[in-house]
């Protein structure tokens, strides 16, 4: 394989306006990478039409370079194996952390049939292996009620490894969150990142410069620079866009 995904020459119009622009990313088997880009930039909107919600006017989008992703809708391509976590936690806050990752197993069966169905031994391990990789085995009888906004993110993130997705696309993760948090953030998903390609979208800085990979930098709807953040936060077109109005 030679990319896990593969965009190319995507333009998607909303009234007439671009919010993606003929925009091309490669992004390889095992990488990390990090999208960063002003407000309106076309972060979202990428995700979107990655992960189905959106379908693209013109362009290429392959996942594991011969799945051709946009004729497939949301649904099929969580099936597919790409995992999305959503700014917004949800967590079922009225159910132990332990009882959310069982969840989380199960896939879409009933609540009431998946937290009565018996575990096998595999599953079971599988589960103290997801909570102790998130850093909450400590608290996996509690209600996911009582933790932190951070804490509820990394359960959330671990509720998509359950799945085992093989892109992982996140969106935003440490907003919100504590720099403590915030810097653990990036601990986890670089210890996540062992196992899965991950893309993660990110207005942090600390976060992006704690993350230590590659990034690209998207402006009305394109690439505007990718490379080593040392790289491309020297680079004068994007401090203009960054700082210049
Ligand atoms: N459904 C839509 N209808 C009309 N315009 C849209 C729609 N979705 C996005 N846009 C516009 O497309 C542009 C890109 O938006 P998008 O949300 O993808 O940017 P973003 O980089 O994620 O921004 P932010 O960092 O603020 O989340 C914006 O100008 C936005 O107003």
């Amino acid at each position: 394989m030679q990319s896990m995904l593969y965009l190319n020459g995507v333009t998607k119009s909303f009234d007439g306006f671009k919010a993606i622009n003929n925009l091309s990313l490669d992004i390889a088997p095992g990488e990390l990478r990090a999208i960063i880009g002003p407000n309106g930039a076309g972060k979202s909107t990428m995700m979107d039409i990655i992960t189905g919600k959106t379908r693209p006017d013109v362009g290429e989008v392959r996942f594991r370079d011969s799945i051709d992703l946009t004729r497939y809708d949301e649904a099929e391509i969580a099936n597919l194996g790409i995992g999305r976590k959503f700014q917004k936690p949800t967590v079922i806050e009225s159910l132990s952390l332990w009882d959310n990752l069982e969840l989380a197993l199960a896939g879409n069966r009933s609540v009431v049939k998946a937290l009565f169905h018996k575990l096998s031994g595999e599953q079971r391990d599988r589960i103290a292996e997801v909570i102790e990789l998130v850093g909450l085995a400590k608290r996996a009888q509690e209600l996911a009620g009582n933790l932190s906004h951070g804490q509820k993110q990394w359960l959330e993130i671990g509720m998509l490894i359950m799945q085992e997705p093989e892109l992982l696309l996140v969106d935003e993760p440490a907003a919100g969150m504590t720099d403590q948090e915030t810097m653990e953030t990036a601990a986890l998903l670089k210890e996540i990142n062992r196992d899965h390609t991950i893309v993660v979208v990110e207005h942090d800085m600390d976060f992006i410069k704690a993350l230590d990979s590659k990034v690209t930098v998207l402006h009305e709807g394109s690439v505007l620079a990718e490379g080593r953040l040392e790289v491309v936060s020297a680079n004068p077109r994007v401090i203009e866009v960054y700082l210049g109005r």
